[in-house]
């Protein structure tokens, strides 16, 4: 069994990594995440089927998704090379604040696969006073995926009062780097998270993660492409496995040209102002 599903874990992830063991995945948790108010830039995107048909048109490595969205738009991704990623945790803006440093378990590892899944994610959020019941859930997730040899994504975002009053922000790099550091040592495959500001301290989170690939969570919509584009190559620089990207995608009018750099950063190590510039960006 232990060599079965070892197996089925390592082919799963090889569907979102090219062989440069990098991956660009395009993140659509939003509507859920922060709210369908995400999409006001550019409102045709909130269908599913429309943004999908475009990422992966533009050669995208995987996506990202709560398991409605890939039912909605699942026959976007029949026969199409993308990984499929299907997030089993999420919490709304609209419940009370307090209780917004709390992800849920809105799914199943079983739904996932029906869905064609090729790996399962979930958010912890460290520091919270809810840290615990997310650890839980994420351990509970990953085991069964683990069995069923379905490789399991760690969100770790440090999040929570004292890492405020103790460093400031929680982009801080030391807690970046426990946050990371927590994941691979629950035994995720991938982590997800905030970049630390410079190459060097983000260089320190993929060292602390010993291995399991680190990808940036993308952030809001930069107003000049170039900016994020040079954000990206930092990760890489900074030996970061490739980025998971929301808003500067689906909130451009015309995605593609910016997952066509995206994509020549990320595989290619090419300059940010060439990659821009070659694809009519600049
Ligand atoms: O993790 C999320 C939200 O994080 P957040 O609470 O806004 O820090 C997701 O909704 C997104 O998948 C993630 O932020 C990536 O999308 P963009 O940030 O690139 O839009």
């Amino acid at each position: 069994m232990e060599a079965y599903n070892n197996i089925g874990i390592r082919r799963r992830l090889r569907r979102f990594f090219r062989r440069d063991g990098r991956a660009l995945i395009f993140a659509m948790d939003h509507g859920f995440e922060h709210g369908p108010t995400d999409f006001e830039e550019n409102w045709e995107h909130i269908n599913p089927k429309i943004i999908i048909r475009k990422v992966i048109r533009a050669g995208i490595d995987g996506v990202m998704m709560l398991p409605g969205i890939a039912r909605i738009s699942g026959e976007e991704l029949v026969g199409k090379d993308v990984g499929l990623m299907i997030k089993l945790t999420s919490k709304t803006e609209l419940r009370p604040k307090e209780e917004w440093l709390m992800q849920d378990q809105l799914g199943f590892v079983e739904d996932a696969i029906k869905l064609g899944a090729d790996a399962v994610a979930a958010t912890v959020y460290w520091g919270s006073p809810y840290e615990g019941a997310m650890m839980r859930q994420f351990a509970e997730i990953a085991s069964y995926a683990h069995d069923l040899g379905y490789p399991v994504v760690q969100f770790a975002y440090p999040r929570g009062p004292y890492i405020n009053e103790k460093y400031g922000k929680k982009e801080d790099y030391r807690v970046v780097m426990y946050g990371a550091r927590a994941a691979a040592e629950m035994g995720a495959d991938m982590i997800k998270t905030y970049w630390t500001g410079s190459r060097e301290t983000f260089a320190k989170v993929v060292d602390a993660a010993s291995g399991v690939p680190v990808l940036l969570s993308g952030g809001a919509k930069t107003d000049n492409p170039l900016d994020f584009l040079k954000l990206v190559w930092e990760v890489i620089e900074a030996g970061g496995s490739g980025a998971v990207v929301g808003r500067n995608i689906f909130q451009r009018e015309n995605p593609e040209p910016m997952i066509r750099a995206l994509l020549r950063v990320t595989h290619r190590n090419e300059d940010p102002e060439e990659a821009a510039k070659a694809e009519g960006l600049l």
